[in-house]
């Protein structure tokens, strides 16, 4: 009797066990073909951009019919059946029986993140990390993993040179470059405004937006902060298609050479592409740019912090990230904050603080 007493929770560990091993292995087997097809949402998402399947539901104004979506879209109505069947089982479109029985289709929030244009639009952004030249670098990251400290890395060996020699000979992928960072910047500049403006841009009579692409960021915050005038300094090829915008000026440089003067220095997205020592380079140009009594330089990029700063799904995106540096740059890498504190002290910075804003990026103010 002792011995069935001292048995039997041993027997039900051991089942529960068993059972909690059972579920795994069922678990397994279903995640693994959400890998093995990983590629059919980004391929399947990239063919509904090109379509314009959003677009059209959009311009029409009211959810549409299959067949009215296909003769907008010139489109093979089955196939394109069968492409909103596998989008509205993600939930990215919205399909609803009418009381005459027709099926009609309706955007969503995520669909409109896919419409070509729009304050929303992300779709620059999907098709630029969907083309061949993006794509073709990840089949050589295991073999960068692999390098040991030796030199071969993806993009290079892709395409011969880095991603930015690569957009300044490629005038198309450069495009694509320059309006997938405006869908990000138009999302993430209002984040800053509303998370922390009055403490980064009040008082500023200048700054200087250091690889500021074709200056959307600036466009923002000017138009945020009309008491600022706007410097939007990036490479030569960049600002050649930089539009004119009231309150900015283009400037064409190289950061690594030096930045031009402002009150304060912001860099977006610009840091992550690069590693230490690079970083290092460009803060430094970044101080001289900057009054040493009262300048700074606005940092935003994503901080990888164990649980800390960023929580859940925005800390994913954030590893996410970290593997595209890895795909797409040399050395750049997103970093946590002790990574961060390690470059931007290095760069000669006094002090710096960290506030988490409500995007992926969080906004560092470096002070000399
Ligand atoms: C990832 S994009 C970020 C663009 C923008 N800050 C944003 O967040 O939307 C990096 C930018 O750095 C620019 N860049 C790269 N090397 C540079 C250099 N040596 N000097 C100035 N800008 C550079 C690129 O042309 C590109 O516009």
């Amino acid at each position: 009797m002792g011995e069935l007493q001292g048995g039997e929770p041993i027997l039900e560990a051991w089942n529960k066990k068993k059972e909690e091993e059972e579920e795994e292995e069922a678990q397994a087997q279903l995640e693994i073909w959400k890998y093995i097809f990983g590629y059919v949402e980004l391929a399947v998402i990239k063919c509904a951009i090109e379509l314009g399947i959003a677009d059209a539901i959009e311009s029409h104004g009211s959810p549409m019919t299959l067949s009215e979506i296909s003769s907008t879209l010139g489109s093979d109505p089955s196939l394109l059946n069968r492409i909103l069947r596998f989008l509205i089982n993600r939930k990215i479109f919205k399909a609803d029986k009418n009381s005459d029985s027709t099926t009609t289709y309706a955007n969503t929030p995520l669909s409109r993140r896919f419409l070509k244009n729009g304050q929303q639009s992300m779709a620059a952004f999907l098709l630029l990390e969907s083309s061949p030249v993006m794509l073709a670098p990840w089949h050589s990251l295991s073999a960068r993993v692999l390098a040991n400290g030796g030199i071969n890395f993806p993009f290079q060996k892709a395409h011969g040179e880095d991603v930015w020699g690569y957009a300044a000979e490629n005038p198309g992928h450069s495009n694509l470059i320059n309006e997938a960072m405006a869908c990000s910047a138009k999302m993430v500049v209002p984040a800053i405004v509303e998370g922390c403006g009055d403490e980064v841009f009040e008082g500023l009579k200048t700054l200087v937006d250091v690889g500021g692409g074709t200056g959307t960021a600036l466009r923002a915050l000017v138009k945020a902060c009309p008491w600022i005038h706007g410097i939007n300094f990036d490479l030569a090829h960049v600002i050649a298609v930089a539009p004119k915008i009231e309150g900015v000026e283009n400037v064409a440089g190289d950061m690594f050479l030096g930045v031009p003067k402002a009150d304060a220095a912001f860099l977006m997205w610009v840091l992550h592409d690069w590693g230490d020592e690079e970083c290092i380079q460009i803060l430094k140009k970044c101080k001289e740019a900057i009054p040493k009594e009262n300048g700074k330089v606005i940092i935003v990029e994503a901080v990888i912090e164990e649980g800390a700063i960023k929580q859940g799904n925005l800390k994913d995106v954030g590893l996410m990230l970290d593997m595209v540096m890895m795909a797409h740059t040399s050395f750049g890498k997103e970093r946590t904050l002790k990574e961060w504190e390690y470059v931007i002290k290095t760069a000669g910075f006094t002090s710096y603080t960290v506030k988490s804003i409500d995007a992926v990026q969080s906004v560092m103010l470096a002070y000399p």
